[in-house]
């Protein structure tokens, strides 16, 4: 079953009369009850409904989606360079999806996926044989945690984690620039003030009359074929994000759980993250406990530890360039 469809099926049937999403949205609140005014007190005498009303007026964009199943996209290899790094070296590598300049994408930043890999272990496998098993961190832009350092969430965390990861055992990020879980920065600012006061994630983006989770993974087997990758392990806690990938015929043979300790502002976030949108691993560190060896599987990445070896990649130099992959120069540091 469809993780978001399960989580989703519990909401509260609380709805908006916002739509900050096309009409063509699926999204699950369409309930007309709207006798939640005193569901949350609100500094001031307002309530909820008041501040959606507030919103109504500038909502905009965003993915809309719930379908089970993501459109394809493809993309095409714009350069890759070398990426110094606090972090170590990496190779940053761009793609674009074709033809996105001419769409009426909203987020056409969204349109251009990064992969970035350890100068010294590029993830490429060749023409005549896919390199398997390769660890890639799929990872979702926040802005607020990895520019501004916000501790509402664990995705700055999450992606230092697998960057060390890559720059020890190789693999590869794909960076994509799906802010907010693919509503976008600005709504998912506004979902933020919701939670100010007092939704949790799932419900506040739900409220907006978005989707809790909006993300679409089309360009990966695209980028995933570009680099002759053949199967992965796939560093997460989200099921709904195997799922898809899955869905998209990504193989995913294994999963690295990828754990960050909490902080007092981000264990509500991933309180619902656990109990709402069904990640898992997540039980020891809310209960403030060392993860044991019992609880998690050895090769997960944690705070605690990020040195395993547990890898059956074989890294490769990676292939001339192709008429899909044009222009590739790995110059050395
Ligand atoms: N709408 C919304 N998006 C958020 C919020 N907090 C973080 N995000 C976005 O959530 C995305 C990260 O997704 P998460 O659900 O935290 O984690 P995940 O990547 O799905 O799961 P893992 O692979 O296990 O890390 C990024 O795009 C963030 O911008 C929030 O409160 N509301």
């Amino acid at each position: 079953a469809d993780p978001v469809s399960a989580s989703q099926a519990s909401l509260p049937s609380r709805t908006s009369t916002i739509t900050g999403s096309s009409s063509s949205s699926n999204h699950t609140s369409n309930s007309s009850s709207n006798n939640n005014k005193s569901f949350i007190p609100l500094p001031g005498g307002r309530t909820v409904d008041d501040v959606l009303q507030e919103k109504q007026q500038v909502l905009r964009g965003g993915a809309t989606t719930t379908s089970m199943h993501d459109p394809l996209l493809r993309t095409e290899y714009i350069a890759d360079t070398k990426l110094p790094t606090d972090r170590g070296n990496f190779r940053m590598r761009a793609y674009r999806v074709v033809g996105s300049h001419s769409h009426a994408y909203r987020n056409t930043e969204a349109m251009e996926p990064i992969v970035i890999y350890a100068a010294d272990k590029p993830p490429f496998g060749t023409d005549n044989q896919l390199l398997e098993n390769v660890p890639v961190r799929v990872h979702d832009q926040c802005l607020t945690s990895e520019v501004f350092q916000s501790q509402r969430c664990d995705c700055k965390e999450q992606l230092a984690l697998s960057m060390d990861y890559v720059q020890r055992h190789g693999g590869a990020v794909i960076y994509l620039q799906q802010e907010g879980r693919g509503i976008g920065l600005a709504n998912k600012v506004a979902a933020y003030e919701l939670q100010d006061y007092g939704l949790d994630t799932v419900d506040a983006n739900v409220q907006l009359g978005f989707p809790d989770d909006a993300r679409q993974y089309g360009v990966l087997p695209g980028i995933l074929r570009d680099l002759h990758v053949g199967s992965i392990r796939l560093m997460t806690n989200n099921p709904r994000k195997i799922q898809r990938l899955t869905a998209l015929g990504i193989v995913v043979v294994d999963t690295i759980p990828i754990l960050a300790l909490p902080n007092r502002h981000n264990r509500k976030y991933l309180q619902t993250k656990q109990e709402r949108m069904a990640h898992t691993n997540f039980g020891h560190i809310l209960s403030n406990q060392q993860p044991g060896e019992e609880e998690l599987p050895s090769h997960a990445i944690t705070y605690r530890s990020n040195t395993n070896t547990n890898t059956e990649m074989t890294p490769r130099r990676p292939p001339p360039p192709s008429s899909s992959s044009s222009g590739h120069h790995f110059g050395s540091y």
